[in-house]
């Protein structure tokens, strides 16, 4: 009943995309006997990648083949015919028959044939219970991020114990305001293994944590007279590395060290390093390929690899970085589990701090971090049955940034929360709140927004974006003259580009009236009437914000990287220029016409938001109901805010479900590493 002729409908119905529909094709042509039973599987498997699936949970599939499939708007005829086949086919179907229908296929092998699955495009993995099917690519980006961890979770560090307990007794006051001292507990895990990861909420001291693991590991060597670690710090975007960047060197600045041993604090600052580069650049891209310089036959020379914002790292990057560096080089992940997955394939950081939140250190551990870090794990975190994995993983459970307890933070532990509870009344006193406390100015504003074709922003949701892109649009207009010096046009550019974080507005979708595109028309038209703008016409009027969309390195410009059109004075004329920050404190202006991918940035995606952060961030939420909606995209657009978080929704029950929706995205890294 699936022939290739139905099969092409799912393409014209867009469930599928036409390239995964070709490689179906092109499959039946070598092998005519493949089951046409398995072939919408196979295609779902194809496309659920542009989803972010790494693969496939046959029982999930069988039991919501829609989830992997483009989406349904229930709207069109072709599409209810083509869902209710597929529903009625799968009904009947248990998953040892699609298994045995799989297997019989040579275009699917099973993970335990390890001559077999070098030329099949699929691999079935089955374990524990699990039936998972893997493109083939995914698979083997799995497998070396599986071996890259497996094999430094079974080496044991040079760092000795008494040197680990007196460093982070000189590191850490012995009484902290919080107990236990997560802080402590995770710089002690990770100085004594070769792979672990810090991971926390916003402000939860990541970063304080990971410089003091790394005075403590060059405090060693110092103390032993060996030579200092080549250490490297890296981040998924050049923006998160050009914020990691800014905060590691203010961190370090304010970071008290003692004298350890003799050494004096300047000098261990000294061999701490600041610099911090994208994972591409650490690993050298090759032009015009997906592949890196730095591989399993060039590794990269270091002995720690720090990668901050580990959430954004999708699964081939991941693997990637473990087949860039030597098989001894200490690997450090930080990040915030609970944030958005990467774009692209893969939630690999999600997947390896399942159990954080638990904790699930064995008595093993805990009678170790008791002996060397002196603190006591409370029972609540301790299992026996806990992974070699999760014995590596530390999570900061206090946020130092917000106000503990303060309503932003409030806001997103509620939204995070996995509760069979309603959120939305909670939700609403968290609002309630932050009136009482701030009457004039409350941290939390939640506005209402009907969201039809065509529906006119409400007075308060266009007076917000007036008032919120307003403050940096009034810099932009304190131009300075013509005649004025090269450098009063980059005070005048860096004062832009600091106003210009004080608002943002995120949006859930890219298409449509209501996303990205849409909203982007919308607030030009609403600035260009409000006088905040004098002119929308060409690309490049002056004030239009751009984020850069890919990786470019010809003009050292990496996705994510927000510039400004703005003007510079050239051969006594001022031309169009677009600013960005240089990362280290300064500015560079970028001819326009040297940008290949840029867009406009007055609405920006929740998504493309990550490692970013505002005084005021302001999210619209659509009002129909969307698989994207799930509770990790409201947690990451809260915790962009610094001061102030607007709400703005359009339906109440579609916020309710999208505060309890999960991101599914199914893995074997669990099932492999132990
Ligand atoms: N133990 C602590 N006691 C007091 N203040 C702390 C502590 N740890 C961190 N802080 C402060 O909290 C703020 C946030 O810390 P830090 O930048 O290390 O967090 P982070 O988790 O890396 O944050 P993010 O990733 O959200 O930028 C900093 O100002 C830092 O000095």
């Amino acid at each position: 009943m699936f022939d290739m002729e139905t099969l092409k409908q799912w393409v014209d119905a867009k469930l599928v995309r036409y390239v995964d529909y070709a490689l179906v094709k092109w499959m039946k042509n070598e092998e005519p006997e493949l089951a046409d039973s398995v072939l919408p599987l196979l295609m779902s498997v194809s496309y659920s990648a542009s989803l972010g699936q790494v693969c496939v949970d046959l029982q999930q599939w069988l039991n919501t083949p829609e989830s992997y499939l483009g989406a349904f708007e229930g709207e069109d005829e072709l599409s209810v015919e083509l869902f209710n086949a597929l529903h009625a086919w799968a009904a009947d179907q248990t998953l040892s028959s699609v298994l045995n229908a799989l297997l019989d296929s040579k275009v699917v092998a099973s993970d335990f044939d390890s001559l077999a699955v070098q030329a099949t495009p699929f691999v079935l993995v089955q374990r524990n219970g699990a039936a998972l099917l893997y493109l083939r690519r995914y698979w083997q980006a799995e497998q070396t991020i599986v071996a890259g961890i497996s094999q430094r979770l079974s080496r044991a560090t040079s760092v000795s114990e008494d040197d680990i307990r007196e460093l982070l007794g000189a590191l850490f006051q012995e009484e902290s305001e919080h107990t236990p001292d997560w802080q402590k507990i995770a710089c002690g895990i990770a100085a004594s293994n070769h792979f672990s990861i810090i991971t926390g909420g916003p402000g939860t001291g990541k970063t304080t944590t990971v410089l003091k693991l790394l005075a403590l590991l060059q405090g060693q060597r110092l103390k032993h007279q060996l030579p200092p670690l080549a250490i490297r710090l890296a981040a998924p975007t050049g923006k998160a590395a050009a914020r990691l960047n800014e905060s590691i060197a203010a961190n370090l600045a304010r970071l008290e060290l003692p004298e350890l041993g003799g050494i004096q604090p300047a000098e261990l600052k000294q061999i701490i390093p600041t610099q911090v580069t994208t994972l591409h650049r650490l690993l050298r891209p090759k032009p015009n390929s997906r592949q890196f310089a730095h591989n399993k036959a060039n590794p990269l020379v270091a002995d720690i690899v720090v990668v901050d914002e580990a959430s954004m790292i999708d699964i081939e990057m991941m693997a990637s970085l473990f087949d860039g560096i030597e098989p001894d080089t200490r690997v450090i992940l930080l990040g915030d589990k609970d944030q958005l997955a990467s774009v692209e394939a893969g939630y690999v950081l999600g997947d390896l701090c399942r159990g954080a939140a638990e904790g699930k250190y064995t008595s093993h551990t805990a009678a170790w971090v008791q002996d060397v870090c002196h603190q006591a794990i409370p029972q609540t975190y301790i299992d026996d049955k806990g992974s070699t994995l999760n014995q590596v993983v530390c999570m900061l459970r206090h946020s130092y940034r917000f106000v503990e307890g303060g309503v932003i933070h409030q806001l997103a532990s509620l939204v995070n929360q996995e509760t069979e509870q309603e959120k939305l009344p909670l939700l609403k006193k968290i609002f309630a709140q932050s009136v009482l406390e701030a009457p004039n100015a409350p941290a939390l504003r939640h506005l209402y927004q009907e969201q039809l074709p065509h529906t006119e922003l409400t007075k308060e949701v266009r007076d917000l974006l007036v008032a919120g892109y307003g403050e940096y649009l009034d810099r932009v207009a304190e131009i300075p003259p013509l005649a004025a010096k090269e450098e009063a046009f980059d005070v005048w550019g860096k004062r832009v580009l600091e106003w210009h974080v004080s608002f943002q507005l995120l949006v859930a979708m890219r298409r449509g009236e209501w996303g990205l595109e849409g909203m982007n028309h919308r607030i030009e038209q609403l600035l260009l009437a409000s006088g905040k703008l004098q002119s929308v016409a060409g690309l490049w009027y002056l004030g239009r914000p751009v984020m850069v969309t890919q990786n470019d390195y010809s003009v050292d410009l990496m996705n994510g990287d927000v510039g400004i059109s703005l003007l510079y004075p050239v051969n006594g004329e001022l031309k169009q220029r677009v600013i960005f920050s240089d990362g280290k404190g300064g500015v560079r202006w970028v001819l326009p016409s040297r940008l290949q991918s840029v867009e406009t940035v007055f609405a920006m995606t929740v998504h493309k938001s990550q490692g970013s952060e505002f005084t005021h961030t302001a999210m619209l939420l659509p009002s129909q109901s969307s698989p994207i909606l799930t509770k990790e995209l409201i947690y990451t657009g809260i915790t962009r805010s610094k001061k102030h978080f607007t709400l703005i929704s359009g339906s109440q029950s579609v916020l309710e479900e999208a505060m309890n929706r999960k991101v599914e995205r199914s893995s074997g890294l669990s099932l492999y590493i132990g």
